[in-house]
């Protein structure tokens, strides 16, 4: 999609803001971003089910912008999977194909591969109605996969599960979609979704594309301070610190300056850390940095510090195995290298 600017009447700003991407063949791609950004509105654009004001949409080459959405080679999943209550599970997935005048024995058997794929073979010949919402979010999948489109589009699919069912079913998405290989564009505002399944993440914000990378690229090195602040949970941490003498200065403590910052001396930087990259111990080192324990959170698998570091708060992934108290005086350090450096007054990341 090329420069694709959407403005709907009754909204004034722009939805979706010159938005340029490429998706390559049989890439899983996931359009995330906080709810209003206009990841649904780029998805419709490329669906055909809303027109850009300006910019082109090509799908394999073809330029399909003026092309009605049923002519573009796509498959579509929405959150509200649309699975229709009157046909049993088998004519609900293979409605498409038959739609597409298949031949029966031919849909019968990509029915019953895509019913495999999805583990509904038990479930073909029932209703909408005695499904479970999981099973029924999987009808809609299989019934967008069997028809092998060229490009699979899927806005929110998993977003009416619960938790549990979420999180089995979206490694299995990641399955289903590894194996057909199919090119796939998916939109959800769940980080951790967008982690997990993209090969690549475009993270939006205000009808643009704040950044767009590999999960871990994007997550290990914020473009700006909103999109650490959108990944990751808890969200990266941003101090304000003080460029003196080549180091870092927070309050009392000096935190070692990842790279050359000569342009900054005498100047205020952000620094974002991402909580798993602070080191925490109880007793005084060299170097180390003096905190205080606000809050301890158990998360389970680790501990989650809120610790207050002269006027700074932040929050601080230790091992469970640490004796953390509330209140208590501890120590943290982080290695040069997990630093990132941001100007405070953009928010962009510095290029050091
Ligand atoms: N049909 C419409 N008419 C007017 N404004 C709209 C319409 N659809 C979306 N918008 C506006 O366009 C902007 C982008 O909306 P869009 O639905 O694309 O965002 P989104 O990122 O998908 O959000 P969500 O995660 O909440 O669905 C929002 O400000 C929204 O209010």
């Amino acid at each position: 999609m090329e420069s694709l600017v959407k403005t709907y009447a009754s909204g004034g700003k722009r939805a979706t803001d010159e938005v340029s991407l490429e998706v390559a063949d049989g890439e899983f791609l996931v359009l995330v971003g906080p709810s209003g950004c206009g990841k649904t509105t780029l998805l419709r654009m490329v669906a055909g089910l809303e027109t850009p004001d300006s910019g082109r949409v090509s799908i394999g080459g073809r330029d399909v912008t003026d092309l009605p959405a049923r002519q573009r080679g796509l498959s579509m999943v929405f959150q509200s999977y649309a699975i229709f209550p009157h046909m049993k599970v088998r004519q609900n997935i293979g409605f498409g194909l038959t739609m597409r005048k298949v031949p029966r024995d031919e849909v019968e058997r990509r029915v019953k591969h895509a019913a495999e794929l999805l583990h509904l073979e038990e479930y073909l010949d029932r209703y909408p109605a005695q499904l479970s919402g999981g099973q029924r979010q999987r009808v809609a999948v299989a019934r967008a996969i069997v028809v092998d489109a060229d490009v699979l589009l899927m806005d929110e699919p998993l977003s009416n599960l619960d938790a549990l069912l979420r999180l089995q079913f979206r490694a299995e998405l990641k399955r289903i979609v590894g194996q057909l290989g199919t090119t796939t564009l998916y939109v959800t505002h769940d980080q951790a979704e967008a982690m997990s399944l993209g090969d690549r993440v475009a993270v939006m914000r205000e009808g643009k594309v704040a950044q767009l990378g590999t999960p871990l690229a994007v997550y290990d090195r914020p473009a700006d301070r909103f999109v650490g602040g959108f990944l990751g949970s808890p969200p990266m941490n941003f101090l304000t610190a003080h460029v003196r003498d080549g180091a870092l200065a927070v309050g009392d403590a000096t935190l070692p300056a990842p790279d050359e910052l000569s342009t900054w001396e005498g100047r205020d930087v952000l620094v974002g850390v991402r909580a798993e990259n602070i080191q925490v111990d109880a007793s005084a080192q060299p170097g180390w940095v003096p905190a205080q324990i606000e809050v301890v959170e158990p998360t389970g698998a680790a501990l989650l510090l809120t610790a207050r570091l002269g006027d700074e708060q932040v929050k601080v992934q230790a091992p469970t195995t640490f004796p953390a108290e509330p209140d208590q005086h501890v120590y943290l350090r982080a290695a040069p290298e997990s630093l990132r450096l941001y100007d405070p007054a953009t928010g962009l990341a510095l290029a050091t």
